[in-house]
């Protein structure tokens, strides 16, 4: 198992803090430190944000210095935008029409805890966007979103490194998202799976958080009729996920066109480095354009994947959240035991545990 966001009991945020906690949620708080709490949020958010906060306090400023008369007028006319903000879908209380589904309340490792206190709100995402990845059920970004995010976002390429679980998938589906322009009917992202498994998932995963955007999204991956891609791509498509032969392939017949791909993400960039993708790979690069950005996540860091980052990418911002492979959900022991104790190579090796979460699995029990 490797979501890490799925262990045992227990919840992710302190009380008062997100959806799961003591009586805070999006919607208003009830709770009486609300407002010293919101201070502190504020004061955070101003350390990680300078530019924004100081636009915030210039607002804040103004206000002051034209402070809103208490004459009957004008308290009708804010009435009147309170409500019909109410209605209005791309008002402020767009929250309040999420459909969310029920409070993950499950207990999450430091792997995906760990993090700096950032919201998605922090990156000034599409509106839509932000509802996708609300209704996902996703609170708060976990630390490879937190580092990944707002970099893609600037535009640089990046090297990352997270363990399986931790939200990857997500680090670079909301980048792409953001950065897609859905007007224009040209492929603007590609990103690069080893498998057709992996492929469902992310144009999965794609299809749920951009659910309110208008994003065309394809999966073409080898041993799927290529009839049925052609003819696929007749149709807009914005974002296209795949592996790396059937990309080629229909790029080089021409139906696949990738000039105006300003994206390339590869997924699990180790395995596409191997000798059966890499001239793949290699080769589907020069049908993009020359700054094309390009983020690769990894679980390892190959010599492989060093050589290709510093052929393809352009000062690269390398993440590498991974001190160690275990995920901190498991532990590992070392027994030794006397050679006559040993299992031999007939399916009876040495005997190890694992706890997982608060539970100790002994998983070779056989002894002679
Ligand atoms: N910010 C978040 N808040 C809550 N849940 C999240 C968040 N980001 C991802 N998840 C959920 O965590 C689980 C693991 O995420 P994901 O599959 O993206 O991890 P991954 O690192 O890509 O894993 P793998 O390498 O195994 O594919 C998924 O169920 C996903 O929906």
């Amino acid at each position: 198992m490797n979501n890490n966001y799925a262990r045992g009991g227990g919840g992710r945020y302190p009380p008062g803090i997100g959806r799961g906690g003591g009586g805070g949620n999006y919607y208003g708080n009830p709770n009486p430190n609300f407002q010293q709490q919101k201070n502190y949020q504020q004061q955070q958010y101003a350390q990680r944000n300078p530019v924004h906060h100081q636009q915030f306090q210039q607002q804040q400023q103004w206000l002051r210095r034209n402070p809103v008369e208490n004459d009957s007028s004008v308290v009708d006319e804010v009435e009147k935008t309170i409500r019909s903000e109410a209605t209005d879908p791309s008002s402020q209380d767009w929250k309040a029409q999420l459909r969310l589904p029920p409070a993950d309340t499950r207990y999450r490792t430091e792997d995906v805890t760990a993090t700096k206190g950032n919201e998605f709100e922090d990156y000034f995402l599409k509106r839509e966007l932000l509802m996708g990845i609300y209704e996902k059920g996703f609170e708060r970004p976990s630390p490879i979103q937190e580092e990944s995010i707002p970099i893609a976002l600037t535009g640089s390429d990046i090297l990352a490194r997270a363990k399986n679980g931790t939200g990857k998938t997500a680090a670079f589906c909301i980048p792409a998202l953001e950065k897609i322009d859905q007007d224009s009917n040209v492929i603007q992202v590609v990103i690069l799976v080893p498998t057709r498994e992996l492929a469902l998932q992310t144009s999965q995963v794609c299809k749920e958080l951009g659910k309110h955007l208008k994003i065309q999204v394809m999966v073409t991956t080898g041993g799927t009729s290529l009839k049925d891609d052609i003819m696929r791509l007749y149709q807009p498509v914005h974002l296209l996920v795949g592996t790396p032969g059937r990309i080629l392939d229909l790029s080089k017949k021409g139906i696949c066109v990738l000039k105006d791909c300003a994206m390339l993400v590869m997924d699990e960039a180790d395995k596409l480095l191997s000798p059966e993708f890499q001239p793949s790979v290699e080769q589907l690069i020069h049908f993009m354009p020359t700054n094309r950005q390009i983020l690769m996540f990894s679980a390892t860091f190959p010599v492989t994947v060093k050589d290709f980052k510093d052929r393809y990418l352009q000062k690269p911002y390398v993440i590498n959240l991974m001190d160690e492979l275990t995920l901190k959900g498991i532990t590992q022991f070392y027994a030794f035991v006397e050679e006559r104790q040993k299992l031999d190579n007939r399916g009876r090796g040495t005997w190890k545990m694992a706890i997982v979460g608060w539970k100790v699995l002994p998983y070779v029990t056989r002894f002679f």
